[in-house]
């Protein structure tokens, strides 16, 4: 494993709060989580969305989608919670896309440690409790525990899909990003495989109709 370590990458006015004689970790851990309000996700980047979404607004919608869920077995608030601490490591680590070089395995490394430090330097001191929850809560996405797990990794894809079918009809169908819908064969629960299938129904209608409008104009 690399010696990348969470604390190299703590941004300059952050690193003054925790260098005082008693540090307010609340508000060290709480500047922290600005900066996935300010990181915009990779994928949409590398793909010159302009306005494109920040981390935490994915998180946030992975949040609401988690009370939709019909399922009587799943507990949804703690997909709620799941969902709004998932992505929480990329705070530090930044947003890593499946093309990007960086193995599996290092990723998980640079997350884990940074989860491990934000829950036990920063949180702990304050809440002992919560600093648990949040590593249990990511662990259970990252490894896709239970039917919770299970269900917010599903979410994780189709909150993409939803944003990606967002983005093409900002560009008037004018921007490939068929790239982003291989993740549709990989969601597992049922629920969801019906959502992501009535949402390519509405993208199938969507790009139907453009067609048909622009032969209409030639
Ligand atoms: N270019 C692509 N980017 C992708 C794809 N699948 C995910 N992504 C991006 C989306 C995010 O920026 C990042 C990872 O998202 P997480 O929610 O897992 O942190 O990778 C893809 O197929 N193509
Ligand atoms: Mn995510």
């Amino acid at each position: 494993m690399s010696s990348w370590k969470p604390e190299d990458h703590i941004p300059p006015q952050i690193k003054r709060i925790l260098s005082k004689r008693n540090p307010n970790h609340v508000l060290a851990f709480l500047s922290i989580t600005q900066l996935l309000k300010l990181q915009k996700r990779t994928g949409w980047i590398n793909n010159g969305i302009t306005n494109a979404e920040s981390i935490s607004d994915h998180m946030y919608r992975m949040g609401v989608m988690s009370m939709l869920i019909k399922n009587p077995n799943v507990n949804r608030d703690k997909c709620v919670r799941i969902s709004l601490v998932h992505d929480i490591a990329e705070s530090l680590v930044g947003d890593i896309t499946p093309m990007d070089p960086m193995t599996k395995e290092e990723k998980h490394h640079r997350e884990f440690e940074t989860v491990k430090y934000l829950a036990n330097e920063l949180i702990k001191p304050y809440n002992e409790i919560a600093a648990k929850e949040i590593i249990e809560d990511w662990l259970t996405y990252e490894n896709g525990i239970g039917l919770e797990g299970k269900y917010t990794k599903d979410l994780d894809k189709y909150e993409m899909l939803i944003q990606c079918f967002e983005y093409e009809q900002q560009y008037n169908g004018e921007k490939n990003l068929d790239q982003f819908y291989g993740c549709a064969n990989v969601i597992q629960t049922e629920e969801i495989k019906q959502w992501t299938k009535d949402l390519l129904e509405e993208r199938e209608a969507y790009f139907h109709e453009l067609t048909k409008k622009n032969h209409q104009e030639l």
